[in-house]
């Protein structure tokens, strides 16, 4: 690449945390106009890059040079003065505010609001993804959110927009309208750094790739000219195999749900309306939607956070839809919700206390009032080997580990409690493609010992290869459980976003 096509040279950049060098002299350049794909497994580094370009995170050595200049940022309002632009995993929007309140929260001098809501108008039609800025955030869809972040960078004309991990959020058809849109802001010039772990999108989207692997650069190279296995395996350095599906036949009714209707405790959730469904031992029943449309209500009526009438939920016969979690964990019900981070994990305990938090009953880690310590550590080391958690040990601090880290202690631990009944929500969210494989196959493996699974998931491809039966939410109703087998991606995506009006306006214009 000559001098004057380049954006973005980084050289020889190193962070350190303690006990991990995150980042050890990563060098490569983003050209401009170029779709950068930034590749690794869980913890190898991805984030702690992109934090130090946009100027979050301080390297410890190392250079760069945006268009020919020295580049230090040393917060992202500098970052973001020089043309860099980030949209962040997690949405950092107000629910109570309208979208054009939210966008001027943003800018270091917003204009007046009317102008401001035509900037808003005139910019996301431009780039394809409509938006009303009287809307309130709270109202909108999880897609529709993730248009406001976009937007709200497109109004700053970046020269390089960061993505992370966009499309975990969005339905096939929402990804492909989200693809049309960098596309568009590529073919103008602007840069984007694209981190993802969907590799079949990272093949028909970038022009280049980056691959980390514990903090170094192992690799460089055209998506396009890689297998999504090629890809994943240079990632890993190994050979992969695909999750394995024993055919187990399948037991008596062990979780059953009838007429679940509940207001949301979340202030903007979405209420559940008349849930009805019956899981076998051995059976993985899929649940596909938006994220909002009721998978976080359904997930805490499930677990015990949000009762219900006793009758509503029922396992191997007991209504329990009245009792709360330590009585449904009793009964052998586990849970792992979305959130990982505070919902899932306390962040700033150990990962020995978060063993102990969910832990405890199933486990026998508190004997006469007494917690067994060296009983808690080890069935935390246990997780850790089990489910491949990299950490230094079992003292460190949740939010010290990677995302894709801290899902798989998280999974592990609540699989590793010889659960009859497993409730999962985004079970490999963020996770890369080796750790995602084996998060499955441990799924698979405690159905196949006789478990009732239900698991929610944005991820078709996920539901296809690991459900017998799936069914959809869609603004608190669930449609009526069918087998798996025949069943396209397709004919899911739309099942899913049928009720979302704003995409489908779009998608048929
Ligand atoms: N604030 C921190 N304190 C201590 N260690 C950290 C911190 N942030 C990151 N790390 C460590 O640095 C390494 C790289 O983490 P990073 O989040 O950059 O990985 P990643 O590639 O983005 O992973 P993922 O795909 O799971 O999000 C990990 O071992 C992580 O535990």
């Amino acid at each position: 690449m000559t001098g004057g096509n380049v954006l973005l040279q980084l050289d020889g950049l190193t962070k350190a945390y303690p006990g991990v060098v995150a980042n050890d002299d990563v060098g490569f350049t983003i050209g401009r106009g170029e779709i950068h794909a930034l590749l690794g497994e869980n913890g190898a580094g991805k984030s702690t890059l992109v934090k130090m370009i946009y100027g979050l995170v301080k390297p410890d050595a190392g250079q760069m040079i945006l268009a020919g200049r020295e580049f230090v940022p040393d917060r992202p309002a500098s970052a973001r003065q020089s043309g860099v632009a980030m949209v962040f995993q997690h949405f950092s929007l107000f629910d109570a505010l309208t979208v054009a309140e939210n966008v001027a929260l943003g800018m270091e001098t917003p204009p007046p609001m009317r102008e401001l809501a035509d900037r808003i108008r005139s910019t996301s039609a431009n780039y394809g993804l409509p938006l009303d800025p009287d809307r309130t955030v709270g109202d909108l869809s999880a897609g529709e959110r993730q248009r406001v972040e976009i937007v709200r960078c497109l109004l700053q004309d970046p020269r390089l927009l960061i993505m992370d991990e966009p499309t975990s959020v969005l339905t096939p058809q929402e990804v492909a309208i989200l693809f049309k849109t960098l596309r568009k802001l590529a073919a103008e010039g602007t840069s984007i750094l694209y981190i993802s772990h969907k590799l079949e999108e990272i093949r028909t989207l970038c022009d280049a790739a980056t691959i980390l692997r514990r903090g170094r650069v192992v690799a460089r190279c055209t998506p396009r000219e890689k297998t999504a296995r090629e890809l994943a395996e240079l990632m890993v350095g190994t050979v992969l195999t695909p999750p394995e599906r024993a055919a187990t036949p399948k037991g008596d009714v062990v979780l059953e749900v009838a007429a679940l209707s509940a207001p949301s405790p979340i202030p903007f959730g979405t209420a559940l309306r008349d849930i009805a469904f019956k899981v076998r031992g051995g059976e993985v029943l899929g649940i596909a939607g938006v994220a909002g449309n009721g998978q976080d209500e359904l997930l805490l009526a499930l677990n015990g956070e949000l009762p219900t009438a006793p009758d509503c939920v029922r396992i191997h016969g007991r209504p329990l839809g009245d009792c709360g979690p330590q009585v449904r964990r009793q009964a052998g019900l586990v849970s792992a919700p979305e959130e990982r981070l505070g919902h899932a994990a306390a962040p700033d305990m150990t990962l020995t206390e978060n063993a102990l938090l969910s832990g405890a009953l199933r486990r026998g880690l508190v004997r006469r009032g007494f917690i067994d310590w060296a009983r808690t550590r080890s069935f935390a080391e246990s997780v850790i080997a089990g489910f491949d958690v990299r950490t230094p040990g079992t003292e460190v601090a949740a939010r010290a580990l990677s995302g894709g880290n801290l899902q798989k202690f998280v999974i592990g631990r609540e699989l590793s409690q010889e659960p009859a009944v497993i409730v999962v929500n985004q079970p490999t969210w963020g996770v890369d493609a080796v750790a995602a494989a084996a998060i499955r196959q441990a799924i698979l493996d405690r159905a196949a010992a006789g478990a009732a699974v239900v698991v929610i998931s944005q991820d078709l491809d996920e539901l296809l290869e690991i459900a017998d039966s799936f069914a959809a939410l869609n603004e608190g109703r669930l449609s009526p459980p069918r087998p798996v087998a025949g069943l396209t991606v397709e004919e899911i995506g739309l099942k899913m976003g049928g009720a979302h009006g704003m995409e489908v306006a779009h998608d048929a214009s």
